[in-house]
């Protein structure tokens, strides 16, 4: 049987690339730092996915799966990655750095055994992940990397399924997800022969798939989260319901829909896949938590993520961007996050929030400073109204009807 590595037996790992790999005849090693989900893992050798949408309700098991915990079974994990067919990470762009070295040694040990081709599918909302992961494998490597690596594909993967964070008192590893299950890859990430894996599409050029992935899912979601923590909302679904929303976020897609859509991508194309994704947002029953989608503010505020990517994007093709700077002052506002990642731009921007706007997204010009500037201090009386005609009378300004 073939085998796959799975790096991260999180929602993402669990919830859809292993899922796709066991149906798609593979064995499926995790490799995890989770205890629990570990020795649950090992001790049941498969796992439920429940899948779930406004209409109703699906469960399948996951088998042929195991598990190593990378921090007390190092050397096991190294060998799964020296042996494999097929890898792929969901761990979180942050971790990709702690991944690294033993990712590395996986590779070194495959070049030195003369193992075939390895393709790894990089599953994680972080734009040019290819370059930035093969760049921290080639550190560890040394002068030897260019050699070592001349059989690895890094291969950029657009994650469209939504999987929400389980709740404590369910059993550890069962797992709920909606139902959406293509898998987008890069053609030209791969070496030699693409992989068959159930669901998966490779296309080439893959800038455009990756664009419309985080400039309008991603962004289209934190906008929707950080307008939600501002409205009181717990659930993505309620947020999305909210009429003054659910505008904010629609205009927010259509601005990066028309910057996308300037390299040749059909923009009828572009808002049918936004359109469906709105209604896949108002999912009741996935209970998606606004936590969730909006922790982090750090890395989704940066300018290569998603609001502020997308901005660049539109300043890049000419196109109008008052809602996307509506989602970056909503973003700068945002507190609702367990991680604490949120924190310390939400404490600049209330300290000096023209210096936290610039130090936080990279925005520096005086009059999206000035926009963002005062639709923050709107919304920080909850005033989304107000924001909404300002952001609306800015936009008449800047279009010619
Ligand atoms: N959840 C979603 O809807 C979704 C959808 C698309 C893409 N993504 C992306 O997928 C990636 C994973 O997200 P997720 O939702 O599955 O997160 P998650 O937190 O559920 O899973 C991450 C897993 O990585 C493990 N991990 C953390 N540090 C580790 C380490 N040093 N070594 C080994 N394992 C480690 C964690 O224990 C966890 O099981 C992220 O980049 C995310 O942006 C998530
Ligand atoms: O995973 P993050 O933190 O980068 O972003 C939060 C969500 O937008 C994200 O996980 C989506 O659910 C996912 O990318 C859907 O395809």
């Amino acid at each position: 049987m073939k085998k796959a590595v799975m790096y991260g037996a999180g929602n993402i790992g669990r919830g859809f690339i292993g899922q796709l790999l066991s149906q798609s005849g593979y064995e499926v090693i995790f490799l995890d730092i989770n205890e629990k989900i570990i020795d649950t893992l090992n001790k049941d050798r498969k796992y439920k996915i429940t899948t779930v949408s406004n209409e109703n309700e699906q469960q399948i098991i996951i088998e042929n799966i195991r598990a190593i915990n990378t921090k007390t079974h190092e050397k096991e994990a190294i060998d799964a990655i020296a042996t494999c067919d097929l890898m792929a990470t969901a761990v979180g762009a942050n971790v990709l750095k702690y991944i690294a070295p033993i990712v590395a040694k996986g590779i070194l040990r495959r070049y030195e055994t003369q193992k075939e081709v390895l393709n790894i599918l990089l599953c994680e909302n972080l734009l040019h992940v290819d370059k930035y992961l093969k760049n921290l494998i080639k550190n560890e490597l040394g002068e030897e990397s260019n050699l070592v690596l001349r059989n690895v594909g890094f291969v950029e993967a657009s994650i469209g399924r939504m999987v929400p964070v389980m709740l404590e008192a369910t059993y550890p590893t069962d797992i709920t997800v909606e139902s959406f299950e293509v898998l987008h890859t890069d053609k030209d990430g791969y070496i030699g022969e693409l992989p068959v894996i159930k669901k998966m599409i490779a296309y080439a050029p893959f800038e455009v798939y990756i664009r419309r992935k985080l400039f309008m899912h991603n962004m289209g979601h934190a906008v929707t989260a950080y307008l939600a923590a501002i409205k009181g909302y717990t659930y993505i679904h309620e947020a999305i319901s909210d009429i003054e929303i659910k505008y904010c976020v629609y205009a927010c897609g259509i601005e990066s829909a028309q910057a996308i859509a300037t390299d040749g991508y059909p923009l009828k194309e572009l808002i049918n896949f936004y359109d469906r994704l709105i209604y896949r947002f108002n999912n009741k029953q996935l209970k998606d938590t606004v936590e969730r989608v909006g922790r982090d503010t750090k890395r989704k505020l940066a300018s290569n993520d998603r609001i502020v990517g997308a901005i660049n994007l539109c300043k890049e093709k000419h196109i109008p961007y008052a809602y996307l700077l509506l989602g970056v002052a909503s973003g700068l506002l945002f507190e609702l996050d367990e991680s604490q990642h949120s924190l310390e731009v939400f404490n600049d921007a209330k300290t000096d929030l023209r210096k936290a706007i610039t130090k936080h997204t990279g925005i520096s010009n005086d009059e999206d400073t000035e926009v963002i500037s005062r639709l923050y201090a709107m919304l920080q009386k909850k005033d989304l109204t107000s924001a909404i005609s300002f952001c609306e009378k800015f936009k008449s300004e800047k279009i010619v009807d």
